[in-house]
Order: C-alpha cells, then structure tokens, then sequence
C-alpha cells in the first residue's frame, strides 16, 4: 500500500503511480478541492467523468459542519459525497489561519472561534488526526502551522520546529493502517530554514512530503526558488504535493521542478467567476466578445461544455446569473487542468517536457507583456 513507482522521466519531471486503499493514481496530478464534501456544482459522475483522481476536503470545514461523526456514520467521505475516491484531507492547520478567528497558539494546539456560530473549537496534532481518521480519506495530513507571510524569520524557525514536533504527536496518535500520513516541509522563503525543516522531517520517512508555507502571498520568483530546493531534497521515491497551487503555469513550473501532487481552488472559483481556461490564456467570459462567439469556449476541449455549448450561449447564462454558468465553466476549468497534467505526462513519457513546456508557455502568454 502506497507504492510510489515512478515510470518515466524528463529531466526533474517524472511520471508514476500511487496505490492508495481506493485506486491507484496517474502523477503528476491536479486534486479538484472538495472544501465542504462537494467539489462546488459538480457531481461525483462529472468529476470521474473528467478525469479527476484525488479530491481534497477540509478538515476544519467538516470538524465545523456537520461534525466527523456524521461523515463516519456513512462509512467515511466515499459514503457521504457518493464519490468513490481516493480522497486527501488538509490537517486544519491552514484554515484556521486563514478563517478561525480569535485563535491562540500554543505548544498543545489551537483554540479559535468558529467562522460560522463563533463557538470555540480545539485542534490539535492529536484532534487533527483523530478527525482526519473519522473522515475516512484515503492521504491525511499532518497538522502544522503555515506562517503568515510576511514573517519574522525568528518566528518561522520557531514555528517549523514545533510542526516537526507536532508531526511526531501525529505519527504517535494514528492508529489506521490504511491511511498514509504526509508530512509537511516548512521554512518560508529561507533556503537555511527549508533545509532546517527538511533535516528534521525526512527522518520521519512518512510515504509522502508536502512542501508548505508557500502560495501565501511571497511572490513568484521566492516560490519558485523555495520550490527548487525543497522538491530536490524530498526523496525520489515518494510523492511530492506542492500545497495550494496552482495556476496553470504553476503547476507546469512545478512538475519541471519534480514536483507530483498539486491542489488548488483557482479552476473552479475564477469559473465562478465567470473565467474559462484556454491554452490561449484566460478568457473573460462576462465580457461583451464572447456574446457573439459560437465556437466553443476551447476547440481542443473534449468537456461536456466544450462538447455542447457556444461561448455566446455560456455568456448568455452568465448575464442570466443560470446556475449551469458557474457549473459548466467550473467543469471545464478543471478538465483544462486534468488535460494539462495528462499532455505533461505524455511528454515526460517521451522524453521531452522542457519541449512541450516552452511550447505552451509561449502560446500561454502570447499577448500578454
Ligand atoms: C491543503 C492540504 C493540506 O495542508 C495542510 O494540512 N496544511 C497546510 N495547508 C496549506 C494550504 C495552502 N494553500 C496555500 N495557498 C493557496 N498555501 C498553503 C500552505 C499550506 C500549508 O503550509 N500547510
């Protein structure tokens, strides 16, 4: 359980598999995020039907509403969503940074105010896991801290120091066998610290690395090079999830740079939004152009939306506020990056990413300065 055989490989980009206890998976891979036990608008059917593998929920959301219980009376998330899996849930740890309110941090955990009825709630290394376990998923979590950005780099060291401590209380708690515990590589922007995070987190040999802390707001060249030099000293032979990313070009940034497992909200909220991914960039699909437009949002796309509809009528659903708007570009978003990851793999396979890379970076970009 959880083999990681890599099965081609271009350059520091590599192609695998990953037996989890619900399927074996295709990497390098998007994971539509599921926050709430939905994939927002889309049914378990259309997410298969897509192509999409891992899907991510969140722990914090689900501690909140409707509790871990509920979701272990169905027999874990599979059961309570209806989508067979594999699934990954994040520890809490980010959005209660990012959402709970009135929070204190201590060595023991985190106590903070609920974002919806502001009744106090605890989580800890232990309460995390304990959770993550009801839940069900398939790869969980280790609860850590993802530092605010900007940070003092006495408070980031601090902080990756008690996420190694807390990564051992994690480990100590877990009782599945069947779940792998990833843990997470903390450090900021500072090479000293990451390498500072990676000597004290590699010894724990978990099946999986998550590289955190980043996505939150340093810019592009810091992530890229925090990325760099973490992915190259994560072991080889165990999957790499690059947390929170990404963009299109991240997530081609990222493979080129070893990295296996990407997560992110970006496809299905900007088709939210009203925003269509293309190989030609991002089309404003609220704009007057595509009023008039009756080719599809994207030729190359084989997506139900891209199978049945013009861009004049998905404009015409937006100015409509229809609710198959904001589904049907949600559903191609996150096929344009399930078919995104699938040409990468294709070219690892023959040996020839850095070409493919360039290619549809430069047609990406094309007319943007
Ligand atoms: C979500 C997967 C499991 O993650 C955890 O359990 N903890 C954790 N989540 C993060 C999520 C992030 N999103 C972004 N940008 C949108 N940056 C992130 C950084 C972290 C992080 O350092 N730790």
């Amino acid at each position: 359980m959880f083999d990681f055989q890599i099965t081609a490989q271009s350059g520091r980009a590599r192609t695998a598999t990953f037996v989890t206890p619900r399927g074996t998976v295709q990497t390098p891979m998007f994971m539509p995020v599921g926050t709430q036990g939905t994939v927002k608008g889309i049914s378990p059917q259309e997410l298969t039907d897509i192509g999409s593998q891992i899907v991510l929920a969140n722990t914090y959301h689900l501690l909140l509403r409707p509790g871990p219980e509920l979701v272990a009376a169905h027999g874990g998330l599979p059961g309570f969503t209806a989508y067979p899996g594999p699934f990954l849930t994040d520890s809490g740890g980010f959005q209660v940074m990012s959402l709970g309110h009135m929070r204190r941090i201590t060595e023991e955990g985190v106590t903070f105010k609920s974002h919806l009825d502001g009744s106090s709630v605890y989580l800890s290394p232990e309460r995390s896991v304990e959770v993550q376990q009801a839940l069900g998923a398939d790869i969980i979590m280790a609860f850590d801290e993802c530092p605010p950005y900007p940070a003092e780099r006495e408070y980031i060291q601090a902080s990756l120091e008690r996420t190694v401590r807390w990564l051992e209380r994690c480990l100590t708690f877990k009782s599945r066998e069947d779940q792998a515990l990833f843990s997470i590589v903390q450090g900021g922007v500072h090479a000293d610290l990451r390498q500072q995070s990676l000597d004290a987190t590699l010894p724990f040999a978990t099946p999986g690395f998550a590289i955190g802390g980043l996505a939150v707001g340093e810019g592009k060249t810091e992530m890229y090079e925090a990325v760099d030099y973490t992915a190259a000293r994560l072991p080889s032979g165990k999957p790499r999830y690059l947390m929170g990313v990404g963009h299109p070009e991240d997530l081609v940034a990222g493979i080129a740079l070893g990295v296996d497992m990407f997560d992110c909200v970006y496809p299905t909220r900007t088709g939210r939004f009203g925003y269509a991914l293309t190989d030609d960039g991002r089309v404003n699909m609220n704009s007057s152009a595509p009023r008039s437009d009756l080719g599809p949002i994207d030729p190359e796309c084989d997506c139900y939306a891209c199978r049945h509809y013009t861009r004049a009528y998905l404009a015409h659903l937006i100015r409509a506020e229809e609710m198959l708007a904001p589904r049907m570009l949600s559903l191609h978003n996150l096929r344009y990056l399930h078919r995104l990851v699938e040409r990468a793999r294709a070219a690892i396979r023959e040996d020839r990413y850095a070409e493919w890379a360039i290619c549809w970076a430069e047609r990406y970009f094309k007319g943007k300065n």
